[in-house]
Order: C-alpha cells, then sequence, then structure tokens
C-alpha cells in the first residue's frame, strides 16, 4: 500500500481530473460515499450524528458524507463553520447539492452554541480541515479543534484529523485527537510519524478509485510492507535444497564483558533460516556461546582488553557478514570497519558500535559494490548525521532517503514503525511490533534475523522488509499470546520466529 505527502495526493486528483477526465466533483461524490459506507460499518444508525464541515475540499466530503447518511435513514446533524461565500469549487457544488436533496445545514456561530446542539450527539464527523492544511490554525478553526477534543462521544475524522499536517518536517499546531480516522485513497506521511501517528486513532483506508500512474511514475515512492507482501516474497523451500542453498553467513562481534548480544544475533540468524553459521570473536566470549549456540562454528579473533583487536584473518568470502554488535567503542573498531567495507564480498550488514564506529568512514560506503545495511536507532542514525534525535523523527524519511541515496546504502532506521530505505530512494515502512520490545537486545536480534534473510532467495528489499515485518510479528505473536509488553524478552523473540513461520508457511 502506497502513502503520500499532500502534495502527491493533489498531483494524483490533478492527473485524474485532467488527464483521464474524472471531474472533481465526482472524485468528491466518491470520496464522501466512501467515506459514508464505512462508517455505516461502525456506527449504528440509532445513534446521533454531527458533521463539522470546513470552507476546503474536505468540508465538501462532509456534504457528500451527511447527505449519504441522512437518505440511509441515520439522524444528522450538519454544521457549517465557514460563511457560504467561503465555499467554492466542488465543495460549494456538494452544499448545493446537498441543499436541493432537501437537507438543511446550521451555521456555526460560537462555541456556546455549538455545545448547545452536540450536547446529545454520540458521533461527532470532523470535516474541517483536510491536507491543505498550512502554518498556525486560524479562528475559527482553533476553538473548534479544542471543542472538538472535549467532546465526550466518538470522534471520527476524515481523511485525516483536522490540523494535523498530512506531511513530516511540519510543527504541530493544533489538532483533532480523533478516535477513528477514515483515510481517503491512500494514507498520509503523517500516519507513520511517532509524533503525529497517535492523533488518527485507529484508520482505515477508502479506495476511491484514484489511478496509482502519478505515484507509481515517482522516484520516491513511499509504502507499507504487509503481510501480503510478506507471503508474496517469502522464498518457498526447495525439497531438494541444502544448507549451502541456504547461506553461509558470519557474525563479527562481542567482547569479553558483552557476549549476549552476538549470541542472540547468532541464534536468531540461524532460527531465521541461514543455513551455515560462523561467528568470530574473542575466545573468552566463544567459550561462552559455545554450549548456547551449538549450530554455529567459531573464528577466534585477536583481543586486547576484552574487545577484538583485529579483523585481519577473517575470510570475508562470506554470502553476508554482521559486524558491530557487542563489539564495543574502542579505538580499533574504525579501523576494523573500515576492513569490512573494503573486503567483504556479499552483503554487509552494519549494526549498534560497528555503525558509532562507521561514523569517520562514511565515504568509503560509496566504493562498496554489494550491498551495504545500516541498521541504526534513532539515536545511531542521528550521530550518523550529525543531527539531534528529535530532529531525525520530525522528519525520519527525508533524513533515510537523503543518506541512503548520498552514500548508497540500504537503511533500516529502528522503531515503533520501521522505515527501509533503498539506495535508489524507495521507502518501506513496517508496523508490526509493540513496546514489549522496547528493551536491550531486540535490535541484536534483529540483526540476526535480517542476516539471514538477505541470504535466501529474495531481493535486498524484500529481505529486509520481510526480516523487519517477521521480527514485529513474532512480537505481537507472543504478546498476544504468551507474554505481555512488560515481560517479553528478545531472545523470547528468538524462540517465537516458529510460531511466525508456521503461520506464514501454512
Ligand atoms: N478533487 C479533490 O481535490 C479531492 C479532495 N478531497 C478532499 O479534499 C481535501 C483537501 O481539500 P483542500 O485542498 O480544499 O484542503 P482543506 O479541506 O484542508 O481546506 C484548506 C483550506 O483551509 C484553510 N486553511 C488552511 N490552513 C489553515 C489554518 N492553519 N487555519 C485556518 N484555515 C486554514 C485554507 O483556506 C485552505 O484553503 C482532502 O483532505 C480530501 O478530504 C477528496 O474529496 C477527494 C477529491
Ligand atoms: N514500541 C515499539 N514498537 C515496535 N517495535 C519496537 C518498539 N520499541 C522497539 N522496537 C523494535 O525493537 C528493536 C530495538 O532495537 P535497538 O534499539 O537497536 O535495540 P538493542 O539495544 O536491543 O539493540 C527495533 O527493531 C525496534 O524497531
Ligand atoms: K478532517
Amino acid at each position: 500500500m502506497y502513502f503520500v505527502t499532500a502534495q502527491e495526493m493533489y498531483d494524483t486528483d490533478q492527473f485524474a481530473i485532467e488527464r483521464i477526465g474524472v471531474e472533481g466533483k465526482l472524485l468528491m461524490e466518491n470520496a464522501g460515499r466512501a467515506v459514508a459506507d464505512q462508517i455505516e460499518l461502525f456506527v449504528s444508525d440509532q445513534k446521533r450524528l454531527a458533521v463539522l464541515i470546513g470552507k476546503g475540499n474536505n468540508g465538501g466530503d462532509g456534504f457528500v458524507i451527511a447527505r449519504t447518511l441522512l437518505q440511509r435513514g441515520y439522524d444528522v446533524e450538519v454544521i457549517v463553520c465557514a460563511s457560504p461565500s467561503e465555499i467554492k469549487g466542488d465543495a460549494a457544488y456538494h452544499r448545493d447539492v446537498f441543499r436541493n436533496s432537501g437537507f438543511t445545514f446550521t451555521r456555526y456561530e460560537d462555541v456556546e452554541n455549538l455545545g448547545h446542539s452536540l450536547k446529545e450527539k454520540d458521533v461527532l464527523i470532523d470535516a474541517l480541515l483536510g491536507i491543505g492544511v498550512k502554518g498556525a490554525i486560524r479562528s475559527p478553526y482553533n476553538q473548534l479543534i479544542s471543542f472538538v477534543n472535549q467532546f465526550e462521544g466518538e470522534v471520527i475524522s476524515v481523511d485525516l484529523p483536522s490540523g494535523l499536517p498530512a506531511d513530516e518536517g511540519v510543527k504541530v499546531d493544533q489538532a483533532v485527537q480523533a478516535d477513528r480516522t477514515v483515510v481517503i485513497q491512500y494514507p498520509k506521511v503523517s500516519a507513520f510519524l511517532e509524533h503525529t501517528a497517535a492523533y488518527y486513532g485507529r484508520w482505515e483506508v477508502v479506495d476511491i478509485g484514484l489511478p496509482s500512474t502519478v505515484i507509481q511514475s515517482q522516484q520516491s515512492q513511499k509504502r507499507v510492507w504487509a503481510e501480503q507482501d510478506v507471503s508474496n516474497t517469502l522464498p518457498i523451500r526447495d525439497a531438494f535444497s541444502h544448507k549451502g542453498k541456504h547461506g553461509k553467513g558470519l557474525v563479527i562481534g562481542g567482547a569479553v564483558a558483552m557476549p549476549g548480544s552476538i549470541a542472540m544475533t547468532s541464534r536468531a540468524a540461524l532460527r531465521a533460516g541461514a543455513g551455515l553459521l560462523t561467528v568470530a570473536t574473542v575466545q573468552e566470549t566463544i567459550t561462552a556461546l559455545a554450549s548456547t549456540v551449538v549450530e554455529a562454528t567459531y573464528t577466534t579473533l585477536p583481543s586486547e582488553g576484552g574487545y577484538i583487536s583485529d579483523i585481519g584473518s577473517v575470510d570475508f568470502s562470506y554470502d553476508a557478514i554482521a559486524i558491530g554488535m557487542g563489539m564495543g567503542r574502542h579505538s580499533e573498531a574504525e579501523r576494523m570497519i573500515q576492513v569490512a567495507l573494503e573486503k567483504t564480498q556479499g552483503a554487509l550488514l552494519i549494526d549498534a558500535d560497528g555503525l558509532y564506529a562507521l561514523k569517520g568512514n562514511l565515504s568509503s560506503l560509496k566504493a562498496r559494490q554489494n550491498p551495504t545495511i545500516l541498521t541504526p536507532h534513532p539515536g545511531e542514525m542521528a550521530t550518523l548525521l550529525d543531527v539531534s534525535i528529535p530532529e531525525l523523527l520530525h522528519q525520519p524519511f527525508a533524513y533515510s532517503k537523503a543518506f541512503a541515496e548520498e552514500f548508497q546504502v540500504y537503511v533500516v532506521l529502528k522503531g515503533a514503525f520501521t522505515i527501509i530505505t533503498t539506495p535508489q530512494g524507495h521507502q518501506w515502512v513496517t508496523v508490526t511490533g509493540n513496546p514489549g520490545m522496547a528493551k536491550g537486545g531486540s535490535g541484536d536480534v534483529l540483526a540476526g534475523i535480517l542476516l539471514a534473510m538477505v541470504m535466501q532467495s529474495q531481493t535486498v528489499e524484500e529481505a529486509l522488509c520481510n526480516g523487519t515485518w517477521i521480527h514485529g510479528y513474532t512480537a505481537d505473536l507472543l504478546v498476544q499470546h504468551q507474554h505481555s509488553t512488560y515481560d517479553l524478552l528478545a531472545s523470547d523473540l528468538i524462540e517465537g520466529l516458529a510460531q511466525t513461520y508456521r503461520a506464514l508457511l501454512r
């Protein structure tokens, strides 16, 4: 499923109107009807409804929704929050159709009067502002939004919560806190940002038949990776396959004081399907791991002060290598990352301490001939970019895209919504996962799953999306059936992979 910026949505509308010849009025009719159909699914006709209508096209949708629900026998009061002369174009057309159908509306005067009208209502439909919102919210919408946010019944927003920007990088001034949002055609970017997603409440998308031609022709496509995508791309294992076919992977990391992280990465890689796995680390860590990760083979690396001091002796001809987990942040790490970047012949995944060490080696990324994958959490990504974490999270799509394109890498920016960006600038978001994963070790498990995934027969893009989706989905299954968001451990995710695969392969 694509998701879009406000401009991409306008371009799509424009394409439908100018190139295909569908009139804007008809698009609005389709949009309003589709939203009304959706509302009908979860609001009983015994409820008392009010629709708040603003001056733009979002308000135009509101007229169609109100007319459709009235014709279907709903009790709907329509309150227009703009002067009639302000309403123009398609919205004015639908205001007239509404009136000519024999229905009436009242005009918004002040909050006190509105309070009176809404006292007996169960559901408020918010069609005040859509994707056209700009800057600080002006009167009367600022009072209206505060008012809606005090309403005790259910608030359903049309397209997006009024006042909320559709795009990233825009400050939120004031916005409706919706219980539900019925999104028209494509989710907007703000549905996937940490600071704006919650305004939507539960949301669902209605299709109004707009063509995806414009979105598909764009360089910067943004899509949600969903269960169907996993089912379509996760390779089916061949009955005659052998371990060599499922990838030969190497994990480099760990230190005397940090044996846990590579233990988790390695076990996760094996559970996720890696054919053969080798762990390269310091001797003490091998001793600690040998009894817990019995399926792996080991390479002892020289150490100094409990940390790996050199990786020059490593065989770099693996199908894929993951480096950095539990490696420690010390002066030698930067040199070792440089060696890994130069010598790794297959895909190279850099995580955790490896990302800190990468900071001084960024220019070497471009010279790599094979895929490089970076898996930062927001703190690591902010460090790589030299920006603050809030700045990064204000526009994570733009920052990830700029970085991935400049350095020709795959970036997996982890979070409640994980953003996967390809070197070509294509972006995917996975929405599986829950706060039970907000614990040390979850990222190490992800690194292992992704290592295994990039060695299976799928594209790197598919591998990263599938791995991230599976990681989060496993946590969701575990929290639904065995665990809670409090007690879930990163190691539970490794064992939980069995349930996910069984569900997917069924
Ligand atoms: N053909 C189309 O264009 C379609 C549009 N659709 C609907 O139209 C919406 C977009 O319509 P518009 O572009 O008219 O945008 P809005 O409905 O968001 O209205 C924008 C208007 O609100 C006012 N406004 C903007 N920022 C404000 C602020 N900070 N304070 C106070 N007033 C402010 C401005 O006068 C602006 O013209 C979509 O969200 C969707 O609901 C759908 O009907 C599908 C078809
Ligand atoms: N609230 C959440 N909802 C969904 N996923 C989450 C949440 N918190 C963390 N995660 C996931 O858990 C992982 C944590 O990774 P990271 O921060 O690197 O942890 P670690 O310190 O264990 O390496 C990421 O994959 C992230 O997407
Ligand atoms: K709205």
